[in-house]
């Protein structure tokens, strides 16, 4: 098999809290090809945003250590000086932030942030700049191009705005896009169109894509391959396909019952109990996911959770998945799994 676009090997982030260093993302191995959406899933403190910040490298290096492998296109992003660095972003790299009226700076026109881009990594002149500047926000679905470069964020919608940050995103025609819940502040009918954008974009320059969200229908919609995060470390990773039919982790299934469907919403829906612990308190030993689903004896758990692959392409961590079924309030076993009850 060729060289993967992005192949980030045993990568752990750590932050420094009061002196000492906590793993955020706790040896995680992923890969993504160009022309690939990848979606990294899971609940709100489970170290997606700290990977994706990490593949760009932009986490405070006073208070950030980071070990292991980020190649990108064979090379370690790891092992580059700043100023290699800063060549690298927005033109290999870039990023889509979640909320573009605080990404976008509030007091540049629009013109004059995707120009920004432009000028420090292309040669094109003054002219040629603002004619591809008018040409990306033409592309990204902008109506007036020419009113819109010179306007300031807050005078454009919400997903004007993201459709701006696309376009400089965009605009150095990067190979790997990382979006960071680029849906997340928008209204449901405006999502979908931003996703439909970010798709064909993704398809027409065979980019590869980073896509962070806590939202399966975004994933189910978009994504080729989905990699489910827990407390810093990778439980489950597969094809969409093999995620949304087959999920084997107690953390996968619970997190798929969770999504409203129209039998799921006559039946109650399933609420995973207690949160993602916070990373000074994170279990570094064992099964992370085990405090909760206390209903699992602690034995049927791994000691040192391994990924295994349990179909072609599909891994899961801990045989704990084997074992766990769902059980209502009074403790009896039920068969909740939306994907078995088809
Ligand atoms: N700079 C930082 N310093 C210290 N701890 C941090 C830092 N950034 C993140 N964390 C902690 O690391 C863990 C993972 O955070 P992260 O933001 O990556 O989660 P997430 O899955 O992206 O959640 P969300 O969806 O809410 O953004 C959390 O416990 C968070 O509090």
């Amino acid at each position: 098999m060729g060289e993967h676009l992005l192949e980030i090997k045993n990568l752990s982030t750590s932050f420094k809290i009061k002196d000492k260093y906590y793993a955020a993302v706790d040896d995680v191995s992923i890969t993504v090809n160009s022309n690939e959406i990848v979606a990294i899933v899971g609940e709100s403190g489970c170290g997606k945003s700290a990977l994706a910040l990490s593949i760009n490298r932009l986490h405070n290096s006073e208070r950030t250590k980071m070990d292991g492998k980020i190649l990108y296109k064979g090379k370690d992003v790891l092992s580059l000086s700043n100023a290699q660095m800063n060549k690298y972003r927005g033109k290999e790299i870039s990023m889509i932030f979640q909320e573009p009226l605080t990404a976008l700076n509030p007091l540049m026109t629009i013109g004059k942030q995707i120009e920004e881009s432009l000028s420090y990594h292309t040669d094109l002149s003054k002219n040629q700049r603002k004619d591809r500047a008018c040409e990306l926000l033409d592309q990204v679905g902008i109506p007036k191009p020419e009113l819109t470069y010179k306007q300031f964020p807050h005078e454009l919608s919400g997903g004007m705005r993201q459709r701006a940050m696309i376009a400089i995103a965009i605009a150095c025609n990067p190979s790997l896009i990382i979006a960071d819940e680029p849906t997340t502040a928008l209204d449901v009918t405006i999502q979908a169109q931003i996703l439909d954008l970010l798709k064909s974009i993704q398809e027409a320059n065979g980019m590869g894509v980073v896509l962070i969200t806590h939202d399966l229908s975004v994933v189910a919609e978009v994504a080729d391959r989905v990699v489910v995060m827990y407390a810093g470390q990778v439980i489950e990773t597969g094809t969409v396909d093999e995620i949304f039919n087959r999920p084997q982790h107690p953390y996968t299934r619970s997190l798929l019952n969770s999504v409203p469907t129209t039998t799921s919403v006559q039946n109650r829906l399933h609420v995973i109990e207690g949160v993602v612990p916070s990373l000074v308190n994170l279990p570094r030993k064992g099964c992370r996911f085990k405090g909760r689903i206390p209903w699992i004896e602690d034995g049927l758990h791994e000691e040192t959770p391994e990924l295994h692959e349990v179909f072609p392409g599909h891994h899961v961590r801990c045989t704990c998945y084997k074992h766990f079924y769902f059980k209502n309030a009074e403790g009896e076993e039920i068969n909740h799994d939306i994907a078995q009850s088809k």
